[in-house]
């Protein structure tokens, strides 16, 4: 089966400023040449902890940003070769939710106005009537009324919110979403709802995710498979639970221990005499 994301070498540096007038500026290697691949359908994490490069990994391969050398395939498409109108008319088939919906959600649009901006230019939703259809839709696959189109941002809770822009991501019937931290601005409870809700539509559409965190918990809940990013290297990679309980690479096994164990019984906090 041919995969539907190909990313191979990825190699990504950024130039930070110059310490004083006379030092160099100074390279910064993000991703040493990060290699993996996707199936329609499976869910693939990313786990390492922050700074290792999974956002990083995550704008490259939605091509926000271009990495020096590599490439990424979704679809058939080799995305860095595409052009600026390419890439927008690509976008339909991969989408992205980022941690903060508050960020990618403008604050001083309405919902539907929101919802739309993905689809003005599909040749399959160009007329009001068929926007406002797939509105209506997106809005009823992630549990919100018809009526929260009329609405702000600012109107709904951060789980609401998280909804709205998965139903944005939705609404151009991708194939790909990539998720970077989505649900870590959460409380554990909508957490778990979110989660839930990505698994029925995954389900329900057929969707794949690349699901970017550093939450194992929630890795566990969400990914077939999981590869550990470390220092901007895939140091393991292989179905979540072998890797999680199984780890082989001592970055994974200090990754793994470093998860707190629950305890039996009650534990007194200690406090200092005063
Ligand atoms: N635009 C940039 N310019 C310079 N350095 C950057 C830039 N973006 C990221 N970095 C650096 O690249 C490294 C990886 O960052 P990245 O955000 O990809 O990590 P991350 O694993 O997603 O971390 P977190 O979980 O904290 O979001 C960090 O050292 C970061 O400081």
């Amino acid at each position: 089966m041919i995969a539907l994301l190909e990313v191979r070498d990825l190699v990504r540096d950024y130039t930070l400023p110059k310490q004083s007038l006379l030092s160099k500026p100074q390279n910064l290697r993000v991703l040493h040449g990060v290699s993996l691949s996707l199936k329609q359908g499976e869910s693939l994490g990313i786990v390492g902890e922050s700074g290792s490069g999974k956002s990083t990994l995550a704008r490259s391969v939605m091509g926000l940003e271009k990495p020096q050398s590599g490439s990424v395939t979704i679809n058939g498409k080799d995305i860095y070769s595409l052009g600026r109108a390419e890439l927008k008319a690509a976008r339909k088939e991969f989408q992205a939710i980022f941690q903060d919906p508050y960020g990618s959600l403008d604050p001083r649009h309405s919902v539907r106005r929101i919802l739309a901006e993905p689809v003005v230019s599909l040749e399959d939703a160009t007329t009001a009537e068929s926007r406002e259809e797939r509105i209506r839709q997106v809005l009823e696959a992630v549990g919100l009324p018809a009526s929260a189109a009329d609405k702000y941002p600012h109107e709904f809770s951060g789980g609401q919110r998280q909804r709205i822009a998965i139903a944005r991501a939705l609404i151009t019937r991708p194939k790909l979403i990539v998720a970077d931290e989505p649900v870590s601005a959460l409380d554990v409870s909508i957490q778990a709802q979110v989660l839930n809700l990505m698994m029925d539509l995954q389900e329900q559409f057929g969707l794949s995710y690349l699901f970017i965190s550093h939450d194992l918990g929630v890795m566990r809940v969400i990914t077939d498979r999981v590869a550990v990013i470390h220092l901007g290297r895939i140091v393991e990679e292989g179905p979540t639970n072998e890797v999680f309980d199984n780890p082989q690479h001592p970055y994974t096994q200090a990754l793994v221990n470093a998860v707190p164990k629950p305890f039996s019984g009650r534990r007194k906090m200690r406090v200092k005499a005063p």
